[in-house]
Parts: structure tokens; C-alpha cells; sequence
């Protein structure tokens, strides 16, 4: 197949991240970086704050999931879509548990209620080289990055990790005082994030809750991220602001994290909704 006139997608959210999901596997194209720039743009598209696919890619064992981004780079990483993703294959496969790869490694998914998934996002990586920082940083729950006052109350200290994208979270009293629209974009493309970063506002509410606000790389402020989820519960658990286990709260609702301490891996759980089924236009 050369284009993609005619052929079916779904569109799903999760918390309100919104998804264009297309299935490639009998029809292998080619996404390119204008392509799902033009899928993601609601004045061109059916819009969405990423493009995914579902595809059989060379050397990769069963179900590759493909994530772009709205401004149409390729990412490794997409915690909502790893959920939607997760249920549709297990729909698919009328299975309660399932497996597929991404650029950033293998996902686990399982079926914890009516549309409801839980997936294993993996391990954290806090060295600064795998996050990727552009300087050396002995201790990355402490970056050396200041922000202010122009714009916004001075903000200071984030941490970083990659979750299979890098992520930045400043701790703050309060989401709904800053800026982050603003800054956001300043911070996503600082010099210290050589791949850029996805960007959040974290306000630690109690020992297990957190309130997050995100500007994610490549598609600006969105209802929910489901990596920063992930990001943040574990940064604010090495800052010893939580316990390993938080209720995270976005714009769009509420998802389960935790990080278990047996084997370091982050497990996030949510809702999923399959919102409409479409087909694209004779102009792709
Ligand atoms: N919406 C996603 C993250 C999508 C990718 C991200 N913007 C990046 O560039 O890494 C999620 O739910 O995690």
C-alpha cells in the first residue's frame, strides 16, 4: 500500500490523550515525519496529540507499536496508548494479558476491569547519559536548571528520568500557579535535553497523591501523559515526597502508579476508550 486513502482508524483516549491509531500489519507503509504531522493536524486530519500504529516490523517478534508525537517525530514511549493498545489486542486475541514491542522495549498489559489496563512500563533510567542529559549530573533528582521570575514564581531543582522518553518534573505548592504553558516549551527545548523532554508540574498533595500537569514533547500541554505519570511518581518517591504507590491526578483523571521495589519496574493502571471508528480521505 503507497498511501492511506481509504483505509481504517480508530480513535481512542486515555484521561483525554488522544490517539489516531491505524493498523498496518496487512498493509506495511511507511509513516513519515510530514505524514503524521498532516494525521495529527485537526485542520488536515482527524487530529490527535499522537499518531500510533500497530505493524509487523523486521526483526521484531509480534506486534510493533509505532509512536509519533503531533510535530511528527517518531518517540519510543506512550504510557496511555500502551493501554489502549494493550486492550485492543486483548480483545483481538480474547485474552485477559498481553505482549508487544516498541522502540523503547517489550510492554506487558492485562485486563484489570471493563476497559481498565494495567501495563509494565519497565525500569527507570536515572543516569544522565540514558535520560539524556547533555552534561555529566552526579544526582539527577536535582537537576541545576532555574526558571523565573519573568513569567513565572522562580522554579528550580527538577528531576529528570527516562521512562522510555526523558522527562523533567518540577516540584511545586501549587499546578495552578505557574505558567506552564509558557515554560514548557522553554524547558523542552533547553540545552540540558539533547533529545528534548517532556515537561510537568508536579504537586505532591499526600504521601500517596500527586497532582500533575504536563507539556509533553512534540504535542504541547495535554490532558493527560501517562509516562510523566509514571516520571513523577518515581522522582517523587527518590525525593522521599511519596511512598512507591500514588493516585497521579491530570487534567483528564486519575491514574494508579507503582513502582514496586522487588524488581524496579513501574506498573500503571487506568481507563481506555474507543471513541469512533473512521476511514481516511481520498487527500491521504
Ligand atoms: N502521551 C504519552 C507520551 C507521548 C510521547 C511524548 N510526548 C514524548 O515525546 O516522549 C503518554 O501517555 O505517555
Amino acid at each position: 500500500m503507497s498511501s492511506l486513502s481509504g483505509h481504517p482508524y480508530l480513535i481512542m483516549n486515555g484521561l483525554g490523550n488522544r490517539f489516531v491509531i491505524i493498523d498496518l500489519r496487512d498493509n506495511p507503509m511507511v509513516i513519515d515525519n510530514d505524514l503524521a504531522k498532516k494525521i495529527a493536524d485537526p485542520k488536515t486530519g482527524p487530529g490527535c496529540d499522537q499518531v500510533i500504529t500497530l505493524e509487523h516490523r523486521k526483526g521484531i517478534d509480534g506486534v510493533f507499536m509505532g509512536i509519533w508525537n503531533a510535530d511528527g517525530d517518531e518517540v519510543g514511549a506512550c504510557g496511555n496508548a500502551s493501554r489502549c493498545v494493550g486492550w485492543l489486542l486483548m480483545e483481538e486475541q480474547d485474552e485477559s494479558e498481553t505482549r508487544f514491542e516498541t522502540a523503547s522495549g517489550p510492554l506487558h498489559a492485562t485486563k484489570v476491569g471493563d476497559k481498565r489496563i494495567a501495563v509494565d512500563m519497565g525500569e527507570p533510567k536515572f543516569h544522565w547519559r540514558d535520560i539524556p542529559l547533555a552534561e555529566q549530573m552526579d544526582d539527577t533528582r536535582f537537576v541545576d536548571i532555574k526558571l523565573g521570575p519573568i513569567d513565572n514564581p522562580v522554579l528550580w531543582g527538577p528531576s529528570t528520568v527516562n521512562v522510555g522518553n526523558p522527562h523533567c518534573i518540577f516540584f511545586v505548592d501549587d499546578v495552578n500557579a505557574h505558567a506552564l504553558e509558557k515554560f514548557g516549551p522553554m524547558i523542552e527545548h533547553h540545552p540540558l535535553f539533547p533529545e528534548r523532554a517532556n515537561v510537568s508540574i508536579a504537586q505532591v498533595t499526600s504521601k500517596h497523591a500527586i497532582r500533575l500537569r504536563v507539556w509533553e514533547r512534540g504535542a504541547g500541554i495535554t490532558k493527560a501523559c501517562g509516562t510523566a505519570a509514571c516520571a513523577a511518581l518515581v522522582c517523587a518517591h527518590r525525593r522521599r515526597l511519596t511512598g512507591r504507590k500514588a493516585v497521579i491526578t491530570l487534567d483528564g483523571g486519575d491514574l494508579a502508579v507503582e513502582w514496586r521495589e522487588d524488581d524496579n519496574r513501574i506498573i500503571m493502571t487506568g481507563p481506555i476508550s474507543l471513541d469512533e471508528k473512521g476511514e481516511f480521505g481520498t487527500d491521504f
